[in-house]
């Protein structure tokens, strides 16, 4: 009997490098471990174990089978990370159908334009989403703990594939388009698993962990989270995002679940450092604390170990198109003249270089060149975008002839003695002023020496008579220092033209939705200020 008398649709090789399969390989093992705890308020936390866990995603699978989706269809998940939504990100895979996962506080337009460029047979939104909006086609439907709830069902369509593949897209997550149109970072199953693979030989979290989880699920962060998590037998803590923001309510929720591994963006500190620092300090079940997706300001740092002197700190670099890259423990404490953290090396697996504008790699220390990443867990490309695909998917440079493929970051990057590199911005990020190259971060780390200052950012804005004006943005314990002093204090330590000439304190610096420092509005503040 050949496999083709049986018409197996989803006709998977058990050891395939499937997302689905790597996430529940603890299952069999430890079927009443907890998988998920979710935070219900205060004094209650709910428990889904993996055998829960799997028995959801089996009942939502079963009932997207019988939808007639095919290998390759898309499905727009609206939430965020919670036990359901895990499920179902599990259930797609399983059958092959790509989840974009979307933030339910994402603006209307941005959904629009990725159901409008992916054409969707499928928008589930998690039961608690408020949205009105719904696409006008394709399927519709809810989920929660009890199933999948369809309004309209999707349009019947004919199977074409027959076995899901390791090169099979597992999901696609979309830029925040910080540099324009937002782009669709295509993931294959066996990338995102040789990424997880490359993770977990850091041994980050065993089998008694929380990961408390504080990115949306659009962000691919939360993926490493969760692949943290389950790929290490532990379990995930979705931090509520209307919590996130309220520093108390915050580490109640990480105090309250047992929370061991704290993972989101350095701004997730800003405010639990300014005004609940005594209440993290008490917080005594943490061991390991993660950040990626841009610079942790080193006063913040110290603070942060001042407060977590037992933490792990791991500063995570990484790019959403090799989902991330490298590991780098943070010494603990910092060295006092530290200005720069170091992203290492990549982990297991994968290999970090840089190469000047010639595409010559360089190996002496202190140049600065662009970051490049040969890995197995490079993305497939941008959703119907070939022309930005080829622009980051380039040939080796070290050996063009090899037909290699490697990613290049866009970031820059130079090495320290001991071959570990130093990120030192973006290749975009570097501007003119007045005939002179300047590193924006360069800036912001002279601006975090002076006394009182915990975060900074500096950017160029035209000021109308295509002169550009350096300006600054502060945040400052003691503002009654005033920006004049910070300026004086640049000016003697740097060239003139990269003292700001325009620095405000501010309260606390505006992020993304995915937690980065928002640019584009502090760009936009300004503008309003001439
Ligand atoms: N640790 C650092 N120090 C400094 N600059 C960083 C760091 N991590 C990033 N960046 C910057 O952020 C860019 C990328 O942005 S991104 O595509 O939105 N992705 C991200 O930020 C997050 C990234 N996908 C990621 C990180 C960890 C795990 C997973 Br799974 C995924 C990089 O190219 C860098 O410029």
């Amino acid at each position: 009997m050949t496999p083709d008398s049986i018409r197996a649709h989803h006709f998977t090789d058990p050891g395939a490098e499937t997302l689905h399969g790597f996430l529940l390989r603890h299952v069999e093992r430890i079927p009443d471990h907890p998988a998920v705890v979710e935070y219900l308020g205060p004094g209650r936390h709910s428990i889904t174990t993996y055998r829960q866990l799997n028995e959801r995603m089996q009942g939502y699978a079963a009932h997207l089978e019988e939808l007639g989706l095919d290998v390759g269809d898309r499905v727009i998940l609206e939430a965020d990370t919670s036990s359901e939504s895990i499920a179902m990100l599990l259930a797609c895979s399983s059958l092959g159908l790509v989840f974009i996962p979307v933030s339910p506080e994402a603006p209307e337009l941005r959904i629009q334009m990725i159901a409008q460029a992916t054409e969707p047979r499928l928008y589930l939104r998690s039961r608690t989403g408020i949205r009105e909006w719904t696409p006008s086609s394709g399927g519709l439907g809810t989920f929660g703990p009890d199933g999948l709830r369809l309004s309209r069902p999707p349009e019947a369509g004919r199977r074409r594939r027959r076995a899901l593949t390791g090169t099979d897209t597992a999901y696609m997550i979309f830029t925040s388009g910080s540099t324009g149109q937002p782009k669709g970072v295509v993931m294959s199953h066996q990338s995102v698993v040789a990424f997880y693979r490359g993770m977990l030989q850091y041994g980050i979290v065993d089998e008694t962990g929380r990961v408390a989880t504080t990115s949306p699920l659009q962000f691919d962060f939360s993926l490493l989270d969760i692949g943290l998590a389950l790929g290490s037998g532990a379990a995930v803590v979705p931090v509520p995002r209307a919590l996130l923001r309220w520093p108390r309510r915050f580490l109640q929720v990480l105090s309250e679940t047992g929370a061991t591994q704290v993972n989101g963006v350095p701004s997730i500190w800003r405010q639990v450092l300014r005004h609940e620092y005594d209440r993290l300090a008490a917080l005594t079940a943490v061991r390991g604390v993660l950040f990626c997706g841009e610079e942790f300001p080193v006063p913040e740092l110290r603070a942060l170990q001042e407060a977590q002197p037992q933490a792990c700190i791991v500063n995570c670099y990484g790019s959403t198109e090799s989902m991330a890259c490298s590991f780098t423990q943070v010494p603990n404490p910092l060295p006092v003249d530290t200005k720069v953290l170091s992203i290492g090396h990549a982990h297991p697996g994968a290999e970090m270089f840089i190469v000047d504008e010639q595409g010559i790699s360089l190996q002496e220390p202190g140049v600065p060149g662009e970051i490049h990443i040969r890995t197995p867990a490079l993305f497939s490309g941008y959703w119907a975008d070939s022309a930005s695909s080829r622009r980051s998917l380039v040939v080796d440079p070290e050996d063009p002839r090899s037909g290699r493929i490697v990613l290049r970051t866009g970031d820059l990057a130079y090495r320290g003695s001991g071959g570990e590199l130093y990120f030192c911005g973006r290749v975009d990020s570097q501007v003119q002023i007045r005939g002179n190259r300047v590193e924006l971060g360069e800036v912001e780390r002279r601006l975090l020496e002076f006394p009182g200052v915990s975060a900074a950012t500096a950017l160029v804005v035209d000021d109308g008579c295509g002169e550009v004006v350096l300006a600054a943005f502060v945040v400052h314990t003691n503002p009654e220092d005033g920006p004049d002093m910070i300026q004086k204090f640049c000016a003697r330590n740097l060239p003139a033209y990269m003292v700001p000439q325009f620095v405000e304190c501010v309260e606390s610096l505006p992020v993304t939705s995915n937690g980065k420092v928002d640019r584009a509005a502090l760009i936009a503040r300004l503008a309003l200020k001439d």
